[in-house]
């Protein structure tokens, strides 16, 4: 941890060669910071702390007397503080102060002075993350050199990607992606001397086919620059191959799949980026780019679709039958418009009030210890997704990676709906900041089952209000949810003919229910949004594979609680 008093204010001499972003400290003795260390090493979370402090109204000099500007800084006024854990550190660089002493006239006569920055995460509103830094200094060369070089080792303890494999989709979001990794990322993953190879993507699927061919093991993660389809599509090409490295048939629904340890980092430049937003509690690329550089790790669910012992897709956010697969079908062909095109064919599809019948059977997910009508939501280091770890582990190694054969019981509804929602995540995004299902968990091994059925117009627009505010969108007769390890679906369509289905719903697109008019009931076959991809399989098998792969986050953090009470104590021990 480094502890550092930040005065409230300046005095002018030190404006000016302050530059506006950085505050400077003068450097106090190591010897007494290692002290003081020592003493609080019994507080959480400060193991391996090193401080560099000043008491409330000087600063401490104690053994180190050669520490300059001790007269001006006297005077300053100082109560404002901050705490920063080693962990949180980004990057220590020397500076050189001489340089900017040299083109300033009142500094000709000082002695030379050494410095060095110490580059770190500041934590500001709403979770999001911006790189700040202090500048500390002192006439000494070689305590100058020791506070470097013990910062140094520090960051060296943290495990942190050295190497990384970036994908820029230029044509996502607002189509911003380039310029945003250019302007915003690059020069962070620089600071923090991380290397990279940068593919800028020339067609869909581009990322996906390079990382079957891609020495993987070079890299310590992958970023993705693009919305929740760039990142599916990373997705697939590390799960793909880590599947086809170790010869799992990704065909056979049952197959127990490989964990993939290799993590993702997502910089949102999407038009939902539903799954960093859910990951990490804001869609800004600087907050996800300092999440990658600290090494942060997140287990998340994978859920994988197939039909008839073939594999369709993965997917992490939602997968949504009916309201949900129209308006992303309708969308589709107004690329043009950018994020917008959701709202116009939300607006449209909500009109239009189409609802599909079919039958759903699911198996309850028994093993994990939460419901989605709980108040209380995944957060940092959840107890929920830990259990569900350790369960993991020991099923692994009870058996290995032989497939346990499940007796669970089924459910099976049939029924009417405008809209089957499955979600491995709350699928919080800016549109909706709680999400489709709010308690979702991102790594306790199941999933979220909604299912809307057949309701008005007036109440369905109630219910997708709900979205948006503090309401409980499952408090409604028509609106059913469920916490489910699997399920399948299959359409009434479907299941009324045996020939292919593909063809009918086709001929059929578009005709309603003739038995009863009034009936809102398509008898054509919605299509499926996988994570913003359309499958447009009717019958459809869903597992979820628990922790199945990691990104470079930490989850939504709660607010910043213990890190204030955990800065009191320190202060009562200066
Ligand atoms: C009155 C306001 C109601 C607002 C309701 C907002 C609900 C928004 C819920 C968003 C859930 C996103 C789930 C994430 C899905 C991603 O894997 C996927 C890929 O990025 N994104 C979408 O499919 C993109 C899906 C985007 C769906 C947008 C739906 C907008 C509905 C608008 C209905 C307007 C009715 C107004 C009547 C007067
Ligand atoms: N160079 C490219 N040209 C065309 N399509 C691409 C290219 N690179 C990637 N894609 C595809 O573009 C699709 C959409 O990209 P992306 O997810 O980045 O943006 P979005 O759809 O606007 O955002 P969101 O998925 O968050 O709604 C992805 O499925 C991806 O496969
Ligand atoms: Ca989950």
């Amino acid at each position: 941890m480094l502890f550092l008093h930040k005065p409230a204010t300046y005095l002018g001499i030190t404006n000016s060669f302050c530059s506006h972003s950085a505050t400077r400290f003068t450097c106090t003795s190591f010897e007494k910071a290692c002290a003081i260390r020592y003493q609080i090493s019994g507080l959480r979370g400060t193991e391996g702390a090193i401080f560099l402090f000043q008491n409330r109204c000087s600063w401490i000099l104690a053994s180190c007397k050669k520490v300059l500007i001790l007269t001006i800084f006297r005077s300053c006024v100082h109560t404002e503080s901050c705490f920063v854990p080693t962990s949180e550190i980004i990057a220590v660089e020397e500076t050189d102060l001489n340089k900017k002493q040299r083109n300033s006239g009142k500094w000709q006569k000082m002695a030379k002075l050494h410095a060095f920055t110490v580059y770190y995460v500041k934590k500001a509103q709403n979770h999001r993350w911006r790189c700040s830094d202090v500048t500390f200094w002192c006439v000494d060369e070689q305590l100058c050199n020791q506070w470097i070089q013990a910062l140094k080792e520090l960051l060296e303890l943290q495990t942190r990607p050295k190497q990384l494999l970036v994908y820029i989709n230029p044509y996502g979001g607002k189509r911003q992606g380039k310029r945003i990794y250019e302007q915003k990322v690059a020069p962070l993953f620089s600071l923090a001397s991380i290397s990279t190879d940068v593919f800028v993507t020339e067609r869909a699927n581009h990322a996906k086919d390079n990382l079957f061919e891609v020495n993987i093991n070079k890299y310590d993660g992958v970023v993705c620059v693009g919305g929740d389809g760039m990142f599916s599509e990373v997705m697939h090409g590390l799960i793909g191959r880590m599947q086809k490295d170790s010869g799992i048939d990704q065909n056979n629904p049952k197959a127990p799949l490989v964990q993939c340890n290799i993590r993702i980092g997502i910089i949102p430049a999407g038009s939902t980026d539903c799954v960093c937003y859910s990951t990490v509690g804001i869609s800004d690329p600087v907050t996800s780019a300092l999440h990658i550089i600290l090494g942060d790790s997140q287990p998340l669910d994978v859920s994988s679709v197939h039909h008839n012992n073939t594999f369709l897709k993965y997917t992490v956010s939602l997968l949504g039958y009916g309201f949900y697969g129209d308006v992303l079908k309708d969308s589709e062909k107004k690329r043009w418009m950018g994020p917008m095109r959701y709202d116009y064919s939300g607006f449209k599809t909500f009109l239009s009030h189409h609802c599909y019948e079919g039958t759903i059977s699911f198996q309850p997910a028994k093993h994990t210890l939460g419901s989605p009508r709980d108040k209380d939501s995944c957060r940092t280091g959840c107890h929920i997704c830990r259990q569900s770890e350790q369960q993991l582990a020991e099923q692994r190694k009870k058996c290995g990676l032989k497939h346990e054969e499940d007796e669970e019981e089924w459910k099976v509804i049939k029924g009417k709906f405008l809209a089957i929602n499955a979600v491995n995540m709350s699928c919080a995004c800016p549109r909706s900041p709680k999400g489709l299902s709010p308690a979702a968990h991102l790594a306790d091994g199941s999933a979220d089952l909604i299912l809307v059925r057949k309701c008005s117009r007036f109440d369905f627009l109630r219910y997708l209000v709900r979205h948006t505010n503090q309401d409980d969108q499952f408090d409604f007769s028509f609106v059913d949810v469920y916490r489910v390890k699997s399920f399948q679906f299959t359409s009434k369509l479907l299941e009324d003919n045996e020939s292919d289905v593909t063809d009918i719903g086709k001929k059929h697109f578009g005709q309603f229910c003739r038995d009863h008019p009034a009936c809102c009931c398509n008898i054509a076959n919605s299509t499926w949004n996988c994570d913003g991809e359309t499958l447009d399989s009717s019958a459809i098998e869903v597992r979820v594979h628990c922790q199945l792969m990691k990104l470079f986050a930490r989850g939504i953090e709660e607010n910043h609680k213990e890190a204030v009470s955990n800065q009191s104590r320190v202060e009562q021990l200066l």
